[in-house]
Order: structure tokens, then C-alpha cells, then sequence
């Protein structure tokens, strides 16, 4: 485990810039007290308190004089100095520096309609672009009439195009998992492509897209709608990771793939290549699927409410429409320090950072201070402008409603249907959401815990998820060994009952914890399927938790090698 310290440089820089502009020293404070107080109009007399005391009763004033006259005389400064929050200056030195930018490209934008405001383009150099112009219908409700798929491409497709490895990415990332001659920065999974390595390029062709909803080059809230030429922002319609598929099988239609040598993917990324399968079980030949799920869970859904709160929460995100504005930054950055704590462990940060504080010879500060602090605040700095809030929000949403429990499978393929057959006949329903789409308000009694329901023993309905050789399974959720998956996810996977699958877990994960890709190995082994091989990287092996799967080479690498061959 590596050791590391550093303060967040940027944070230093802000501190400084200000101190300098406030002509004060470091010690000095940067920020006044709330409280509103007149000045002392002569040396020995109280400052006033304002309105407030002044519409008081009679009585209470007279009390509060009394209490007044009692207290030792105010001098006028302050009993304690204010605090300085230099991590509260860096965000607003940030905004003032993006409102500047916003300016200077409104004002520029007059002349040349292709500015687009402070945010960043997003872009992360050179990738492939596939264009689909036939209209998505998507599981939720409305469509894209057109869009775009950002994609790169490792090694050589064989003439019979049966050596196509789809890579699927986690939240967040681009379609730059290697280097390539036009982009050689590294990857996210530089290590792990290559010649002989766990994505084999001496052997496999290798995919790898920005997801739909994304903002590296895929069409997502930040992209234009060519509808009416503005950019989508929240009118960009809910997305699920199926809906993500779909677009990236229009991609392989188009470079004439019929079907894949394998399915790869981590977090994310691993729901994608389930769910890519389960979608089209014909044209997948192998499933990898690490730290996923087959069902997101309470716990997972709810620390991705957050972030996305933070987002929505913070006044520049706008309802969405912040672009050629101030981006939500500070709900941006809040958001990743949340998703940092859920992508590490306890255990790794107590080895690099323990209790210890940036700097032991400083007294203790409200803003970053202990180690641990410094870091996530410089996980949330780095991010905070790299990638489009309003994707972060659309993409995690499909994550809280990925379920490839029968249940679910049957509703949106139903509804799906409903819609698909309006637009055949011409009908205007078949293109957008339901008109209650967005009207989830609070209830008028509280809504009220609500157990899972117990499913029934598991059998074949003739539904179009049977396939395989299940066994019964009950119970509702699963724990581990002596329990059992829910009988509706292993009907829900069992057309993957002749796949061969790798699914690997690691105990330090907290975001998708190892009982998540217990239970995937243990449907698919109920649904019939012999051919499952299951991993789970043990603490000792693994402690940095739920980015294990960007960060160990030796063992999700080899495993990953060993299973594709
Ligand atoms: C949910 C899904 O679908 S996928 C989610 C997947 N996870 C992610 O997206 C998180 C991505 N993780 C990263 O980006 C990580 O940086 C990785 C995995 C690429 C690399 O991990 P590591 O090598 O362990 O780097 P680590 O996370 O410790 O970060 C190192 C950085 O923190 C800095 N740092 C380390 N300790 C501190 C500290 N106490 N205070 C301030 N900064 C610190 C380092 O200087 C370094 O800075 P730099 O990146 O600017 O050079």
C-alpha cells in the first residue's frame, strides 16, 4: 500500500491569491460574523443590536438592558477571531473566475455562434464517432431522434468479426480506456489492454464506448437537440443502463458485428454487460461482469441521491440549464468527495492516512485538515469541471434503476411494446413520457416502510425469460451463504442460463459489497447455468475497496486473462 501526503494545492493557491488581495496576513480573518450589528458610535458604548430587538415588547427590552448592564463592558472586538475558511474563498474565487468566463463568451458569442460558455467541452481528444439517425426509444419514455456514439477501438477485427470484445465503462469514464495513436494519454484501463495482457489485442478486437447519457462524445444532456437546436439539459429523457445497450448494438450493427466474443465491464460497466446479454442473448458470447450488480440496492441508491442532491441543490445547476453559465461546481465537487468515500475503504485510508492531519504544527480547521479531508476535497477538485453534472445525474439514475428482476423486465418490455405499437400507428404517445412523467410530489401521508415482497418459487411463464434449467429459489434478498437470490432475479437471468460468466467481487467494496455478485453467481448457477466462475478478492488481497477493478492488475487482470483465454 502506498503512503502519500500532500495538501491540495489549489486550495493553497486560492488561499494565498486572496491573502494577497485582502492585504492581511494568513492569520488574519477572511470572513465576518452573520451577525448584523451597527458600529460603536463612541469609545465605551454597546453597538445596537438591529431590527430584530427593536420590535421586541417593552418588557423583554427592559429585561434585555438589565441583562446588558450586567455583562462586562464590550470593548468592541470580538472575544474570539473570526475563522478563515480558505475552502470556502477557493469555491467562490472559482465562481467569480467562471461568471468572468461566462461573460467574455456571451460577449464573444455575438460574433461566433459556436462559443459555448465557461464549461468545458468535455472532450478527451481523439475518438471514433457512429451517428445513428434512426430514432431510440428509450425503457422510461421519449426518445432521441438521432444520436451520436463516441467510441475507440484496440486491436484487429478477424475477417469473420468473431473476435469483438465490448468494453463497458463505470460511471464516469470515457471511451479512452488505452492509449491509442490518436490520443496516446493513458486509458483508464491502460494496463489491462494490450498484447497479452487481459484484454488480449494479439487475440480480440476491443470496443469501448462513451455511454449514452455521458458527455465524451455520446450524445447526453449536454448535446444539442436537433429538434430545436438547443442544448438538451434536463429535457434530455431518464435513461436506463438497457437503454445504454441499445445504442452501443446499434454501434456493432453498424460495424457488423453480429455478436460479440464477450460482454467485459466493472461496476457500471459490469451492469452493462449483464444487462447486454440479458437483451441480447444471442449475440454475446461470454459475460464479465466485476463489482456489479444484477439489481441495485437501498444502500447504493441512496449514496447516489446525494451526490446527485448536492448537484441539484447547489443554485448554478438551474433546473439543468446552467450551460453558457456557472456550472453546479460546488454540488459537482461535493458529489465526487460523496462518491470518493464510497469508491475506497475504511481500512485502506486508515494504512495511508490514519489520523493524521495535513499539517500537526497548524491548529485545527473547519475546512480540509485531517489527511483524509485533503484528499477527498482533491478527488472532488480534480472532477468538479471535467465531466457534465447534469450527465453525472442522468447516468447514476439509470444505475438506482438497473433490475434485471423478472418483474421489472416484464413491466418495461410491456410498456415498451404499448409505445412501439402507438408509433407504428402514429400516435403521439408512442413518443414521449407519460404526461404524469414528473408529477411525483409529496404525498399527503407520509409514505411508509414497505418490506420486499416474498416471490414465489421460480418456474418457467412462457414470458420470454425461461431458456435454462432453473431451480426454485424464495426470500427476497440475499446475504451469503444458506440464503438464496429472489426467485424473480433468477427468472430474470435465467436466458443467461448457458453463458459462460466471470463475475468477481471484492470484500472491501461498500458500494457494490460481495453478497451483490454472490447473489448474480448464485441465480445464474439457479437458473441452471453450469458454466459461472465466481472470484472474490479477499481484504488482504484487496483493500481499495470499489476501484479494486482500476487499480489491481495482478488479480483482476489475470482472472479476466484466464477467463477470455
Ligand atoms: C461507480 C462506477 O460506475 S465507477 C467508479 C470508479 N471510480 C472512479 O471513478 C474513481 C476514479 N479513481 C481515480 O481516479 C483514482 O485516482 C485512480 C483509481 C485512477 C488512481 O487511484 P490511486 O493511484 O490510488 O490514486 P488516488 O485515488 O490515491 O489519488 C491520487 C491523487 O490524490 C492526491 N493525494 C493523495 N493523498 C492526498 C491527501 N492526503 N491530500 C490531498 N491529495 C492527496 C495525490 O497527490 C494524487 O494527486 P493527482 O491525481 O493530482 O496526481
Amino acid at each position: 500500500m502506498k503512503s502519500r501526503t500532500r495538501v491540495t494545492s489549489s486550495l493553497r493557491q486560492a488561499s494565498a491569491a486572496l491573502t494577497r488581495a485582502a492585504g492581511s496576513s494568513p492569520a488574519a480573518p477572511l470572513c465576518q460574523n452573520a451577525a448584523t450589528t451597527l458600529p460603536a458610535p463612541a469609545t465605551g458604548m454597546r453597538p445596537l443590536i438591529t431590527s430584530a430587538a427593536t420590535s421586541r415588547p417593552a418588557a423583554a427590552q427592559a429585561q434585555r438592558r438589565h441583562l446588558h448592564d450586567q455583562a462586562p463592558r464590550r470593548s468592541g472586538a470580538p472575544s474570539n477571531p473570526a475563522m478563515s475558511f480558505p475552502c470556502v474563498d477557493a469555491l467562490e474565487s472559482r465562481s467569480a473566475t467562471l461568471r468572468q468566463q461566462a461573460a467574455a463568451s456571451a460577449s464573444q458569442s455575438r460574433t461566433d455562434s459556436t462559443s459555448s460558455g465557461p464549461e468545458p467541452s468535455y472532450t478527451v481528444g481523439a475518438t471514433q464517432i457512429f451517428h445513428s439517425t434512426s430514432p431510440l426509444l428509450l425503457d422510461h419514455g421519449g426518445q432521441l431522434v438521432e444520436f451520436d456514439i463516441a467510441y475507440e477501438t484496440w486491436g484487429e477485427m478477424n475477417a469473420d468479426r468473431s473476435n469483438v470484445i465490448l468494453l463497458h465503462t463505470g460511471l464516469s469514464a470515457s471511451s479512452h480506456a488505452h492509449s491509442t495513436a490518436a490520443n496516446p494519454q493513458p486509458g483508464w484501463w491502460e494496463k489491462f489492454i494490450g498484447p497479452g495482457l487481459a484484454l488480449d489485442t494479439s487475440k480480440y478486437f476491443v470496443i469501448c464506448t462513451n455511454v449514452l447519457g455521458g458527455c465524451y462524445g455520446s450524445t447526453g444532456p449536454s448535446s444539442i437537440d436537433p429538434s430545436d437546436g438547443k442544448r438538451y439539459a434536463t429535457r434530455f429523457p431518464l435513461l436506463t443502463i438497457t437503454d445504454m445497450v441499445r445504442a452501443q448494438f446499434r454501434l456493432l450493427d453498424h460495424l457488423g458485428v453480429d455478436k460479440l466474443h464477450a460482454s467485459v465491464g466493472s461496476s457500471m460497466g459490469g451492469m452493462q454487460s449483464l444487462a447486454a446479454a440479458v437483451a441480447f442473448p444471442e449475440r454475446v458470447g461470454r459475460i464479465v461482469s466485476i463489482s456489479a450488480c444484477a439489481r441495485s440496492h437501498p444502500y447504493s441508491i441512496a449514496m447516489r441521491y446525494v451526490q446527485r442532491k448536492a448537484i441539484l441543490n447547489d443554485p448554478n445547476w438551474n433546473r439543468g440549464y446552467y450551460y453558457g453559465q456557472i456550472p453546479p461546481h460546488v454540488g459537482m465537487k461535493l458529489a465526487r468527495e460523496i462518491a470518493t468515500i464510497t469508491y475506497r475503504s475504511g481500512p485502506e485510508w486508515e494504512q495511508r492516512f490514519g489520523r493524521r492531519r495535513a499539517d500537526k504544527d497548524k491548529p485545527p480547521a473547519l475546512c480540509p485538515d485531517f489527511l483524509v479531508e485533503t484528499y477527498l476535497d482533491h478527488a472532488g477538485e480534480k472532477f468538479c469541471l471535467t465531466y457534465d453534472p447534469n450527465s453525472l445525474i442522468y447516468v447514476s439514475k439509470a444505475m438506482d434503476l438497473f433490475d434485471l428482476g423478472r418483474e421489472n423486465q416484464v413491466a418495461i418490455k410491456t410498456k415498451r411494446a404499448e409505445r412501439e405499437k402507438a408509433l407504428r400507428e402514429g400516435g403521439k404517445e408512442g413518443q414521449g413520457y407519460d404526461q404524469d412523467a414528473c408529477s411525483l410530489t409529496l404525498p399527503d401521508t407520509p409514505y411508509e416502510e414497505q418490506p420486499e415482497e416474498h416471490h414465489e418459487e421460480f418456474e418457467r411463464d412462457g414470458l420470454g425469460f425461461g431458456g435454462g434449467n432453473p431451480a426454485g429459489g424464495g426470500g427476497s434478498s440475499y446475504s451469503g451463504p444458506g440464503q438464496k437470490p429472489p426467485a424473480d432475479l433468477v427468472a430474470g437471468l435465467a436466458v443467461l442460463w448457458d453463458h459462460p460468466v466471470l463475475v468477481m467481487g471484492v470484500a472491501s467494496d461498500i458500494l457494490f459489497p460481495a453478497w451483490q455478485q454472490r447473489e448474480i453467481a448464485e441465480a445464474l448457477k439457479m437458473a441452471g447455468n453450469r458454466n459461472v466462475a465466481h472470484y472474490e478478492l479477499s481484504e488482504e488481497q484487496s483493500l481499495f475497496g470499489h476501484d479494486t477493478f482500476l487499480l489491481d492488475v495482478k488479480n483482476v487482470g489475470g482472472m479476466v486473462r484466464n477467463f477470455l483465454g
